[in-house]
């Protein structure tokens, strides 16, 4: 039997995640999305094939549905819901800090939730997505949301107890790795080098470390001390980043965003 798959509030990481569904070989007729904005889901019916309906139309007749609202908009969104889900329905939650217990507490009769954290190297396949069940959800739903995640990249499971913590490394990371990349930049300038060249040199050089972290073998500190010559250019550098507190700036920074995701699980906005 077909399996529909339905994407509640396809923004975008519900589109990057639809549109790797639909490169890893998923038919377009078997996806369903919802959007708030009529403009917004004729826009995905034109870019995808994808069958644009209502949530409640969704909650009916997808069998796994895929949540990726705003944690504000959660509540909302699951109030609307709940009388239209039946209690099989695989519910997938890929909302930062929402846990599945808020999930299942507003759904009626043992419905199974599992939460996902994913980031937006989704639209290259290159996603990290963290899976974790809920009090429901069987070996079974594990793996359907194992194979749909899949699409777009690695997946783990966790215990839901280090979501918010995966949540701060690998589904904020990529924008960390964005503001490095804009700040060397920025350095390439102040050393006179053009805007377009100094963009190619430090995006290059990610490539080319982001691919020996995987594919060598080797520890970070290794890779790294194989750079930095005796007296040489790379531990003045080095030097300066300790002196600025740049590896306590990053602490700091992942430990306050795990504190959010934990702060938008209590339902706090702003
Ligand atoms: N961006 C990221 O890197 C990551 C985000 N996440 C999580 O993914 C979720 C979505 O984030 P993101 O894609 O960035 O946000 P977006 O705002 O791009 O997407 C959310 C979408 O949901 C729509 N929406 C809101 N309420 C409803 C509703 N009741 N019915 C139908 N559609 C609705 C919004 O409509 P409208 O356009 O009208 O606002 C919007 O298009 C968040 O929970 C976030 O924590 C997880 C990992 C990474
Ligand atoms: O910034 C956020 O809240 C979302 C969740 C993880 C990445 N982006």
């Amino acid at each position: 039997m077909t399996q529909k798959v339905a994407v509640l509030g396809t923004g975008k990481i519900g589109e990057a995640l639809l549109s790797g569904m639909i490169r890893g070989g998923w038919a377009p007729a078997d996806l369903l999305v919802t959007a708030r904005r009529q403009e917004r889901a004729d826009e995905l019916r034109t870019r995808y094939g994808v069958t644009p309906v209502t949530n409640a139309e969704a909650a009916k007749t997808a069998d796994t549905l895929i949540l990726t609202v705003k944690p504000q908009d959660m509540g909302t969104l699951l109030d609307e819901l709940a009388p239209h889900v039946p209690a099989d329905r695989l519910v997938i939650s890929g909302a930062a800090g929402i846990t599945t217990a808020f999930i299942e507490e507003r759904l009626t009769g043992g419905t199974p939730v599992v939460r996902v954290m994913t980031n937006t190297p989704a639209l290259v396949d290159e996603a990290m997505s963290v899976i974790s069940g809920g009090t429901h959800a069987t070996a079974d739903h594990l793996a359907h949301a194992e194979e749909i995640f899949g699409a777009v990249g690695k997946t783990l499971r966790v215990p839901e107890s280090q979501q918010d913590a995966c949540t701060a490394l690998s589904g904020s990371g990529p924008a960390y790795f964005f503001y490095l990349v804009e700040a060397m930049t920025d350095a390439g300038i102040l050393l006179g080098l053009p805007r377009d060249k100094a963009h190619d040199l430090i995006v290059q050089s990610a490539i080319g470390a982001a691919t020996m972290l995987r594919d060598s073998g080797e520890h970070p500190v290794k890779l790294r001390e194989n750079v930095t010559s005796p007296a040489g250019t790379t531990i003045n550098a080095i030097r300066e980043l300790e002196n600025h507190g740049v590896r306590a700036a990053l602490i700091a920074a992942l430990e306050a965003a795990r504190d959010r995701s934990r702060e938008l699980a209590s339902g706090k906005k702003d």
